[in-house]
């Protein structure tokens, strides 16, 4: 099957890992081997009672929760790396009090996550589920199904590396849009999760100079909605403008809802922020860290269009040197600004102040992009 796969140009380790993304988010466990035996790894999110019952039996005792730096600390120890819980039964009304109570506090020693729990965690970041997962140990009576999907352990490590950059040119075609006349939307297929990317080149920017370019993640609730919690849908509209007036440019919409958390667990956030939690004291509770994109990919898009020199439009460092170190010369960079609101006062200081963002208050009411 692998030689069928290879010569049919595919890459094998990545096609085992995108399978395994595929069960992972589906609710289904997943088998990882590694030097240290095989494990069985499944998502707390969709264990239910009869699901429990069936792993407790399986388990024998010897499961873990496994659960990120940033929720440990949530649950008051003072963790810089991942950890478990051993569990006496596959109880599910503590699995979620150690796994998504705001409130919970540890309730018996953590210990240090291994190998497996490392690559468990992995698989549930790249699949966009919650970063808290079972750990079952297999011992060799231990009879699992031929249909559950099974990984070997560095595949998962090596895969956000090699995928980063594997972008595919699906389509492009002319799409005029509204203050901005013409317009193309070129797709890319590839990274992580083989998800499509769209770079809008909006104008005709003169490729051999530098670019103009924004790296825009989606944001649904802004850039859709016009959700007043954030700066997304101003600096979307603005851009695609401001570069239609000036000498054009390539505005890369990036499917990286949540700052790579996905929909999902950005509205899990959303609810905590409901509560009086900040944007990033709220995906912590979740076991995030502060940001989970990544950029490469989106450099590469650059490259594959003709672009090597760009000025970049953006108030994040993060995006700056991501497109740096993957090999572009940054020429410039100018700042985005979106409408100030009461709604996204808080939430614009909070990047600046634990993220870094470079923004500007006096300069809240414009909405162009501007060099500091
Ligand atoms: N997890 C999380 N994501 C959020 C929240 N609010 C907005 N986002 C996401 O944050 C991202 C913002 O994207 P961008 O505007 O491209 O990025 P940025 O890091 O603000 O950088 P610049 O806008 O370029 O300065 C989008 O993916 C939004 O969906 C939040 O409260 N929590
Ligand atoms: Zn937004």
């Amino acid at each position: 099957m692998t030689e069928l796969l290879t010569n049919l140009g595919d890459a094998p380790d990545q096609v085992m890992v995108e399978r395994a993304i595929a069960e992972f988010r589906n609710a289904r466990p997943v088998m990882i081997k590694g030097a240290y035996g095989s494990v069985l790894v499944i998502g707390i999110e969709d264990i239910g009672l009869r699901q429990a019952a069936y792993l407790d039996a399986l388990a024998q005792g010897a499961a873990r929760l496994v659960l990120p730096a940033a929720r440990l600390r949530t649950l008051g120890l003072d963790s810089r790396k991942a950890g478990y819980f051993p569990l006496i039964s596959i109880d599910i009304a503590r699995i979620a009090l150690l796994a998504v109570n705001p409130e919970a506090k540890a309730d018996t020693p953590v210990e240090a996550a291994g190998e497996a729990d490392e690559n468990a965690l992995e698989l549930a970041r790249l699949s966009l589920v919650l970063p808290a997962v079972l750990v079952l140990p297999l011992n060799e009576q231990t009879v699992i199904a031929d249909d559950v999907v099974t990984i070997e352990s560095d595949l998962l490590h090596k895969y956000r590396k090699t995928a980063m950059t594997k972008a595919r040119l699906i389509s492009r075609a002319p799409v005029p849009l509204d203050k901005a006349g013409k317009s193309e939307f070129v797709v890319f297929r590839g990274g992580e999760g083989m998800r499509d990317q769209v770079a809008i080149i909006v104008g005709e920017p003169d490729l051999s100079q530098p670019v103009y370019v924004r790296l825009h993640s989606a944001c649904l609730t802004g850039d859709l909605f016009g959700s007043l919690k954030c700066d997304c849908g101003d600096q979307l509209r603005a851009t695609v403008q401001w570069m239609a007036e000036n000498e054009g440019g390539i505005l890369l919409y990036l499917d990286q809802e949540g700052r790579g958390n996905g929909i999902a667990n950005k509205i899990r956030a959303y609810r905590l922020q409901a509560e009086g939690y900040d944007t990033y004291a709220a995906d912590e509770v979740l076991g995030f860290d502060l940001d989970q994109r990544h950029f490469e990919f989106a450099a590469e898009m650059l490259k594959q269009l003709g672009v090597s020199k760009v000025r970049i439009l953006t108030n994040n460092p993060v995006k700056i040197e991501a497109l740096q170190k993957s090999g572009l010369d940054v020429v410039s960079d100018e700042r985005v600004l979106g409408r100030l609101t009461d709604e996204n006062k808080s939430y614009l200081a909070t990047k600046r102040d634990k993220a870094g963002h470079l923004l500007d208050y006096d300069s809240f009411a414009t909405c162009a992009p501007r060099k500091d």
